[in-house]
C-alpha cells in the first residue's frame, strides 16, 4: 500500500523554539489516522506543515495528491450563508463536488439559506468538514474537529467522516485530546509528545503487540520491554511491548487504546515506531 503522507526527519522551528524535531512517519493510503498528544506536543504544527501552511525547517513532508484542511478555529465566514460558502468553494477549488456537499448538508438538516454564524457548533463543524470533503482531497486533515462539541455532535461528525472514507481512497489525519472519540473511527495511531514522535502504527497491531501486566512488588521485570510503570506499596502495573513475562505472578491482558496512549505519554522516552524510520524500538 502506498503512503498518503510521508514525513521524513521533519523539524519545525518558530524563531528559537523547535516545535517538532526528528519526526518520521508514514500513513498508508485509505487510513483514518488519529494524531494525539498533550497540549503543545506539535500536532497543529505537524498538520500545518503537511498542508503547506508552514515550511519545514529541516526534513520533508510529502502528501500523495491534494490535501484539504479544517483548522481548529474553523474559519468559516459568519456572515456568509451556507449556500454562499458552497459558491465560494466552487470558485476557489479545481475539483469541486458541490452536489454531493449540498446533498450531505440536506441529509444533515442544515439549511443552505442559514448564515454560518447562526448555526450551532456541531452544525458549523459539519459544514466545515463537508466543504473540505467537497474539494475531493486525497488527504483530509482535521485539527481537533470535535473540540467544543457535545457527545452527540461528536458522534455525528465522526459518522460523516466514516461515511466519506468508506469505499474510496481518502486518507484522514485528525487530532484530538479525547482518545475515546477516536476508538471507533480510527485505524492508525500517531502519538506526538514534546515535539517528538512516540508511536506510529496500525491500531490493532499496536494493541496486539502490547500487554498490561499487574503483579506484586518484586515480580520479575527481567527481559521485558517496559513502556511505562505505575507502582504502589504492594502492586506494580506495567505496560509492556512484546512477549508476556515468564514470571507467573503477573496477570496479563490486552490494553485498551486509551491505556496504550497514556502508557506512552507517561514515559516520553518510550517509542513504538516502524524500524524503517531508524527510531529505536
Ligand atoms: N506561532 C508560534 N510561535 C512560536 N511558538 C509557537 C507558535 N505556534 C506554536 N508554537 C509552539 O510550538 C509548540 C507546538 O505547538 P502546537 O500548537 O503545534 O501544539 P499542539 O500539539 O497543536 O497543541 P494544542 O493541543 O494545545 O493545540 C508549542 O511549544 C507552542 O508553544
Amino acid at each position: 500500500m502506498s503512503a498518503a503522507l510521508e514525513v521524513t526527519g521533519l523539524g519545525v522551528r518558530y524563531r528559537r523554539t523547535w516545535a517538532l524535531r526528528d519526526c518520521s512517519l508514514s500513513v498508508p493510503a485509505g487510513r483514518v489516522a488519529a494524531l494525539v498528544g498533550p497540549n503543545g506536543a506539535g500536532k497543529t504544527t505537524l498538520m500545518h506543515t503537511a498542508v503547506g501552511l508552514l515550511r519545514a525547517t529541516e526534513g520533508s513532508v510529502r502528501v500523495a495528491g491534494e490535501a484539504a484542511f479544517v483548522a481548529q478555529d474553523k474559519p468559516l465566514y459568519d456572515d456568509f450563508t451556507v449556500a454562499e460558502m458552497l459558491t465560494f468553494g466552487l470558485r476557489t477549488n479545481r475539483r469541486w463536488d458541490g452536489e454531493a456537499a449540498a446533498a450531505r448538508l440536506a441529509g444533515l438538516g442544515i439549511p443552505l439559506k442559514r448564515k454560518v454564524g447562526g448555526l450551532s457548533g456541531g452544525q458549523q463543524a459539519q459544514v466545515a468538514v463537508t466543504l473540505a470533503l467537497a474539494s475531493r482531497p486525497d488527504l483530509l486533515v482535521l485539527d481537533e474537529p470535535l473540540a467544543n462539541l457535545d457527545p452527540l455532535a461528536r458522534h455525528d461528525v465522526m459518522r460523516t467522516i466514516m461515511a466519506e472514507t468508506a469505499g474510496r481512497e481518502l486518507t484522514v489525519l485528525l487530532s484530538s485530546h479525547v482518545v475515546s472519540d477516536l476508538e471507533e473511527t480510527c485505524d492508525w495511531l500517531i502519538v506526538l509528545n514534546g515535539g517528538r514522535m512516540q508511536v506510529s502504527g496500525d491500531i490493532e497491531e499496536l494493541l496486539d503487540d502490547h500487554l498490561v501486566l499487574t503483579g506484586p512488588v518484586g515480580a520479575s521485570e527481567a527481559g521485558m520491554r517496559v513502556v511505562s510503570a505505575g507502582r504502589t506499596d504492594r502492586q506494580v502495573g506495567l505496560l509492556v511491548r512484546g512477549a508476556p513475562s515468564p514470571d507467573p505472578r503477573w496477570q496479563a491482558r490486552r490494553p485498551g487504546l486509551e491505556e496504550l496512549v497514556m502508557g506512552y505519554l507517561r514515559n516520553p522516552e518510550s517509542t513504538a515506531m516502524p524500524a524503517l524510520t531508524g527510531v529505536r524500538p
